[in-house]
């Protein structure tokens, strides 16, 4: 059996005891464009050729006849290890340098495609010679590389840091001696399901397990609780030395703090990192970056387009725990945060108290249903800056729609983790002309800048910071 990272989530590493991982089809990756056409057909994947671990096959394999071996028998090219390395982390064969050199273009033919469509929009002859060209009307920055490579041997895989690989064998011994099966494929049984593993930079750590009950008694269920808790206390997990350990209950594949409590079963209940000169108080439930080094080049980077002063609300949407919008607080006249977890809510409320910042204010909820209401109540003539950082599948249409008809917003930061399906279309939504029929009634916003920054080392992985001024 081993350990596996089934994929790159963005608040932490999990680790599935299963090898379903190693089967599935090579995803496709956005990097290969063909022709420009619809939004949908340039951006929701249908035009994308190729797969890092494809590219890289076929790179170093040159001249070796294929050999056709039933899929379940062993590895068919290279060793275990290798297919492993080459799913989870696809550029892990290229040097540094040629990593970034990938990370960048793609994200510059993203951005290509994305400026000759917007052109498209506003009436730009996209045949001529100017825009058919490789240059773009906006700067792109050069790829910012991630602040800090750590490439800990764990696993083999360079993105795992020794404690999740030490925790998550640790992790495995448990389950071998655990009666319970472990819960593999979702709907096919079991009860150990997820570890997660979050390590701060001071080598705290906080493993948090999800369990199915099936259909075990709360006696029995409290039962497993004490073994495992027993188990890391003072069994062979205690050499991991856990901060924490947290349980949780989950009959669905995903569950908030509301669905189903966190359970501290023993240890601190929050995880703290130090970030920008902030200390910062991350609960099981809430998003944090995974590469801290990396973040803060990232938040930098943002706070240096927002472009800030006295004068300005700096609006945070999508605010997790609230670093963007504290760490450019004594910046602004006031900073305004919006996140749908509770739990980060409360961190992010808890940073601003503890690091002495009192022009903050966050607010709980869906960002669709907050901000119209938010920023009506701000029309009063001061300059607002928004920073959005929504998760992979983009910012609602109404978000979208608030911020491009309020007037105040001049500035506007995007972040995105996937310039892809949704995100593209809020950025297309942004920059068309006005459209009475989408309700899209305020001037346009114009893309200014780019930077790719890459918080990822060995994956395809890459943030997009994008400035739009009007
Ligand atoms: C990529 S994270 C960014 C968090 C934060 N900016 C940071 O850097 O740590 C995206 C955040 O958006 C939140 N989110 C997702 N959907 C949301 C919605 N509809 N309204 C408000 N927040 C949402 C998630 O809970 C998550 O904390």
């Amino acid at each position: 059996m081993a350990v596996l990272k089934r994929r790159v989530p963005m608040h932490s590493l999990r680790y599935f005891l299963s090898l379903v991982g190693l089967f599935s089809k090579p995803r496709l990756l956005p990097w290969y464009a063909r022709n420009p056409l619809g939004w949908s057909k340039l951006f929701l994947g249908t035009v994308c050729k190729g797969d890092f671990t494809h590219v890289i096959a076929t790179k170093y394999q040159k001249g070796q006849k294929s050999r056709k071996k039933p899929r379940h028998l062993g590895p068919v090219d290279g060793s275990w290890q290798e297919r492993l390395a080459d799913v989870v982390t696809p550029l892990w064969r290229l040097s540094y340098e040629e990593q970034l050199k990938v990370k960048f273009e793609a994200q510059k033919k993203i951005l290509q495609r994305l400026e000759s469509y917007i052109q498209m929009l506003n009436g730009v002859d996209v045949t001529t010679a100017v825009s058919k060209s490789e240059r773009l009307s906006f700067l792109l920055h050069p790829i910012i590389p991630s602040g800090n490579i750590v490439c800990v041997q764990s696993n083999h895989l360079k993105n795992i840091p020794e404690k999740h690989t030490q925790v998550a064998q640790y992790y495995e011994v448990f389950l071998r001696q655990s009666p319970l099966e472990p819960c593999l494929v979702f709907h096919e049984g079991g009860y150990w399901r997820e570890l997660i593993v979050r390590t701060n930079s001071q080598g705290h750590t906080m493993a948090i397990i999800t369990f199915h009950p099936q259909e075990l008694s709360q006696e029995e269920l409290h039962g497993q609780k004490e073994i495992v808790k027993e188990f890391f206390i003072r069994g062979p997990g205690a050499a991991c030395d856990l901060t924490s350990l947290y349980f949780q209950e989950s009959t669905m594949t995903r569950c908030s703090h509301q669905q189903s409590p966190f359970e501290l079963l023993f240890g601190e209940p929050y995880i703290f990192e130090e970030l920008l000169s902030l200390k910062i108080r991350v609960s099981p439930d809430a998003f944090f970056q995974i590469n801290t080094a990396g973040a803060e080049m990232l938040y930098r980077t943002v706070g240096e387009l927002a472009g800030v002063n006295s004068d300005t609300i700096l609006l945070d949407i999508c605010c997790g725990t609230g670093v963007i919008g504290l760490s450019l607080a004594q910046h602004t006249s006031q900073v305004l945060g919006i996140e749908l977890v509770e739990q980060a809510v409360e961190d992010a409320r808890w940073t601003a108290a503890f690091n002495g910042i009192t022009n903050s204010e966050f607010h709980t909820g869906r960002a669709e249903k907050i901000l119209p209401g938010l920023l009506k109540s701000k029309e009063d003539g001061q300059s607002i800056v928004a920073v959005v950082n929504p998760a992979r599948a983009g910012l609602h249409y109404k978000v979208v729609r608030a911020i491009r008809n309020c007037r105040a917003i001049r500035r506007l930061v995007f972040v995105s983790c996937k310039l892809h399906g949704e995100t593209t279309r809020n950025v297309i939504e942004l920059c068309c002309p006005p459209n009475p029929a989408k309700k899209l009634l305020g001037e346009p916003f114009v893309l200014q800048q780019a930077v790719p920054v890459d918080l990822f080392p060995h994956t395809p992985h890459c943030e997009l910071v994008l400035l739009f001024t009007r």
